[in-house]
């Protein structure tokens, strides 16, 4: 088994409540309300930013030019296609500028914001990996529904398409692959460091959906 699987199993329980959730089943049905659905992305769009940087140390400390580019592919869909759905959502939501800007931060995001940026600043590959993957196989996992219908409104079915589509899929096969032969080839404490890293972005996603509703 590989080690991305191997975390994945370790974190069943969490990963599964996330992918599985109340959320997950409204956003396929069409049934998110605006307000969970404006208080989803604004708290989301404050992910994206310290994703994005993460996404930068990756591209920094990759071990091999092929990675660099497959970061730098994926930073510039997040920065376009990605960015313009959340403009136009907010646009549709009626989401004045500083909540766009400025929201106030609950506890999954500031807990997110934090993990991103110590993983940033620890300059490890395998523990940058480790929390971009979760982010992404994550999403991927709960988006991909085959013969599931598209919900009717563009803020429902195009977060679920970002998050489906075969470039994204194609993205996560090889960020698992990566994390496996990164992995594969860190010693015992630096697998450690990357272990705890993964658990603790598991439990942030599936909090980060469950306080949406409180
Ligand atoms: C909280 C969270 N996790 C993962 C993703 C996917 O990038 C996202 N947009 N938001």
């Amino acid at each position: 088994m590989g080690f991305s699987e191997r975390l994945r199993g370790e974190n069943a329980d969490d990963w599964n409540a996330a992918v599985g959730h109340r959320f997950v089943d409204e956003i396929f049905r069409g049934t998110v309300t605006p307000d969970v659905m404006r208080r989803y992305l604004t708290q989301d769009y404050q992910f994206i930013d310290g994703f994005v940087a993460l996404l930068g140390m990756a591209i920094a400390t990759a071990d091999r030019f092929e990675s660099r580019i497959r970061f730098a592919q994926f930073a510039a869909m997040i920065t376009s296609d990605e960015n313009t759905y959340f403009q136009r959502s907010f646009d549709a939501l009626g989401v004045p500028a500083a909540e766009r800007e400025h929201p106030v931060l609950t506890a999954p995001t500031t807990g997110f914001q934090a993990l991103m940026r110590e993983a940033a600043a620890s300059r490890h590959y395998a523990s940058c990996l480790a929390v971009l993957t979760v982010a992404e196989w994550l999403y991927l996992s709960w988006a991909d529904r085959p013969g599931a219908l598209p919900p009717a409104d563009f803020i429902h079915a195009e977060w679920i398409t970002l998050h489906n589509n075969d470039g994204f899929r194609g993205f996560v096969t090889w960020l698992r692959g990566e994390l496996d032969r990164v992995g594969a080839a860190e010693d015992e404490p630096g697998r450690a460091v990357a272990t705890a890293f993964f658990r603790r972005a598991v439990v942030l996603e599936r909090a980060f959906f469950d306080h949406i509703y409180d």
